[in-house]
């Protein structure tokens, strides 16, 4: 039997997230990026779709047809369906399940329960070995951060149910936070927005592209409505509304604001001579969640330093895994600094 060290295994970056599910494969990049979301037949419990499938049953299915989000906040939050998901998931994205060494990324905030659950998870569809790194960590590595380099890098990922922060230098982690907040809780916010000031409710989809094309981080410069259907509160009756980008920009500065708490308060944390680093070379945002308009010039005014927004900053994640497990021995001291390693010995 070959050896679990052959030069034949193959290397996988998983990035579980809340929204999406990404997979990237050694010599092939991102091959994976599709919804979390995992649709059963109630009556003999089969799987009847995954990702892309799944989303375009939500709020269309029969009865018979459960619905299933089995990650919440960066974590596992059902594990039986977590785990036919990846099975799912990995046998599309390989020829064959043998030999897979699987790195994912985990939030900071993720409990010990919380990681073991991802590892077994991860075991069970089919992996040899497995690891995991500090999501944020991953995500200064998919931008090609130069975190060997004796100077502070800082990273924000701003994903759908969690924000990660890092301050990385020298190959290792001087801060990480994370938080059960993301890009998710903006689109609740303006729910409660819409049914406390309009006695409205609509659909999960609507109030996306609503955040989406009319939502703002920084006040607006043109006012434009967004125009949609949604149920009255009161009579139940299908009723037309618009709802003003400048009302989205004050729903969503809430939770936002704890966003930049949670960087202001890994900046606090962060020795003078790092912070001066990072006043120069700036912030770089990753997620999904970091691509809402004026996201960039918000943190940048709100934190007084340079910010980009990385190309493609969804991908960012996945990229970083699929780099720290291709070099893992080399970046060993910054997985290892930023989280235990699990690692299942045969
Ligand atoms: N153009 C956009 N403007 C605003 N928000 C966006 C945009 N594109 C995607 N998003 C938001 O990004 C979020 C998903 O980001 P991402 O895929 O990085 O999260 P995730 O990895 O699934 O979540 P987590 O890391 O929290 O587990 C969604 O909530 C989505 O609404």
């Amino acid at each position: 039997m070959a050896s679990i060290f052959s030069p034949l295994t193959k290397n996988i970056g998983i990035d579980l997230g809340t929204c999406t599910t990404q997979v990237y494969v050694e010599g092939r990049g991102v091959v994976f990026s599709e919804p979390s979301i995992v649709a059963t037949d109630e009556r003999n419990r089969k799987l009847v779709a995954i990702g892309n499938g799944a989303e375009s049953m939500l709020s269309k299915s029969p009865e018979t047809v459960k619905i299933h989000r089995p990650l919440l906040n960066g974590v596992v939050a059902d594990y039986g369906v977590t785990r036919t998901m990846l099975g799912y998931i990995l046998s599309k994205c390989v020829r064959s399940v043998q030999r897979l060494r699987i790195m994912v990324g985990v939030p900071a905030a993720a409990s010990n329960v919380e990681k073991r659950a991802v590892m077994e998870a991860v075991y069970q569809a089919g992996a040899k070995e497995a690891y995991l790194v500090d999501t944020a960590v991953a995500a200064a590595m998919g931008v090609n951060m130069p975190v060997y380099d004796p100077v502070g890098n800082m990273v924000v990922n701003i994903g759908g149910g969690t924000t990660n922060v890092a301050i990385l230098s020298l190959g290792g982690i001087v801060v990480s936070k994370s938080i059960h907040l993301g890009s998710l809780d903006f689109n609740e916010a303006i729910k409660d927005y819409l049914r406390g000031q309009y006695d409205i409710v609509t659909d999960d989809m609507t109030i996306e592209e609503m955040k989406i094309t009319n939502g703002s981080a920084v006040l607006p410069l043109e006012d434009r409505g967004y125009y949609f259907t949604g149920r009255g509160l009161d009579d139940g009756l299908l009723k037309e509304c618009a709802v003003q980008a400048s009302e989205l920009y004050q729903v969503i500065g809430r939770p936002l604001m704890k966003i930049l708490d949670l960087v202001r308060s890994a900046l606090q944390e962060t020795p003078p001579e790092l912070s001066a680093d990072i006043m120069e070379h700036g912030v770089v945002l990753t997620g999904g969640g970091a691509k809402l308009k004026g996201m960039e010039q918000l943190f940048s005014q709100e934190l007084g330093v340079p910010v980009v927004l990385a190309a493609e900053p969804d991908l960012a994640v996945v990229r970083g895994i699929g780099v720290a497990v291709a070099e893992r021995e080399k970046l060993a001291p910054v997985i290892e600094g930023a989280q235990r390693i699990y690692r299942r010995r045969f």
